[in-house]
């Protein structure tokens, strides 16, 4: 008698698997005014980046700001791009890479990693058509944001849930929230801080500098701003600095309105004024460098520093491809699909359908 082991039905003969989608924001695909124009327009026509009703706000994108702003950032991105292409996107395809090498390090083994940009490519949509040709039924979506905000973090769930509308047969979905708090994250920042201090002595002043939101996003009750400080304050104590010695600002303002302050670049100039000497700055919020971090901090904001009769500026990279916060993230992913590992699901439905065919062939002979 023939004996098989049959897949469950609703798989289609393809095995249950775990997937685990790495997102961050998206990036132009080259840096031209020609290839930063979709990007900013696509970006930048998401009502969770920008809150401001669609008949005000539409025109404005189209006119002023699609016009005139790709030029000026794509000499930006030019100043900071590489060989291999925009450093957000290589480090993020970089990070997913060392992930999947981590988590089967770590003895999970079968479990599909892959990863999106939120604007741009390669898209959340693609990726989770790539995940369920490879037989995923289970996903757990990772903005690499450590902090929560809506117009990032809701961003990228809102697109996964908008790219999902147009499937019949869903995966089982759950996302990273945060990790502002988690003690790898926040225990590779201070390593990374304290490596720097190791070669390069100790500044007068360590800047914690964060993407800024617009202060209305806080009033509305967005968690943000909070997250922020926490990740800081964690961080000032596992560095044991005094509280003269650190400070938290916001970068990365955009248009007229008040974002969260205090604003990274007038109070590196103020303390520039003031004597300071040496200011060294890290950006915790972002887990990859990018044009945030490589323009905006390290040529932009230094020049701003030293112009106002500062002595030393020191840029402190991105945690990126460091050691220990691949295995931070490692941890992390492991922490949401340890039971999606453990208790494989298929198990029941295997044996009532083993068992059914069983019976009908028993009924045939
Ligand atoms: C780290 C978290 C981020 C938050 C919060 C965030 C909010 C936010 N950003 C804009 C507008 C722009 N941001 C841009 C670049 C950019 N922003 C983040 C991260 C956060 N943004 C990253 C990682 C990057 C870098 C992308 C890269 O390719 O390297 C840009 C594009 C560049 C430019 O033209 O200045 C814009 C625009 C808003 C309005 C906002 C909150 C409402
Ligand atoms: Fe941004
Ligand atoms: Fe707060």
């Amino acid at each position: 008698m023939a004996r098989y082991w049959p897949e469950p039905a609703h798989t289609h003969g393809t095995p249950e698997r775990t997937g685990v989608l790495l997102v961050n924001l998206g990036t132009p695909a080259a840096p031209t005014a020609a290839a930063v124009r979709p990007y900013l327009k696509e970006f930048l026509s998401d009502p969770r980046v920008v809150e401001i009703p669609r008949v005000i706000w539409w025109p404005i994108l189209n006119g002023v700001i699609l016009n005139l702003r790709p030029k000026k950032s794509a000499e930006k991105y030019a100043a900071v791009w590489s060989d291999a292409g925009s450093p957000l996107k290589v480090h993020t395809e970089r990070q997913a890479k060392l992930l999947a090498g981590y988590l089967g390090h770590a003895g999970v083994t079968g479990v599909v990693v892959d990863w999106a940009m939120r604007y741009g490519a390669p898209s959340i949509a693609d990726a989770l058509v790539r995940m369920k040709a490879d037989g995923c039924s289970r996903i757990l979506v990772v903005p690499l944001y450590p902090q929560y905000a809506a117009s990032t973090t809701a961003s990228v769930i809102d697109e996964v849930a908008r790219c999902l509308t147009h499937w019949r047969n869903l995966p089982e979905i759950r996302y990273v929230r945060n990790f502002h708090d988690h003690p790898g994250y926040v225990a590779a920042l201070a390593k990374s801080v304290r490596d720097h201090w190791a070669k390069h002595g100790e500044p007068d002043q360590l800047v914690m500098s964060f993407h800024g939101i617009p202060k209305r996003s806080l009033d509305l009750g967005d968690p943000y701003h909070c997250e922020c400080h926490v990740t800081a304050r964690l961080l000032a104590a596992k560095l044991d600095l005094p509280p003269e010695r650190w400070q938290l600002t916001f970068q990365s303002r955009f248009g007229k309105a008040e974002w969260l302050k205090p604003y990274t670049q007038p109070t590196l100039e103020a303390l520039g004024r003031k004597g300071t000497d040496r200011v060294d700055v890290i950006c915790p919020g972002f887990a990859s460098d990018c044009l945030e971090t490589l323009e905006e901090i390290a040529l932009e904001c230094r020049t701003a520093f030293l112009g106002a009769g500062g002595k030393a500026f020191h840029y402190i990279p991105c945690l990126n491809e460091r050691h220990d916060w691949i295995a931070a993230l490692t941890d992390l992913v492991r922490s949401r699909i340890g039971d999606w590992l453990e208790a494989p699901a298929p198990a029941a439905e295997r044996l009532a359908a083993t068992a059914q065919r069983a019976r009908a062939a028993g009924a045939e002979r």
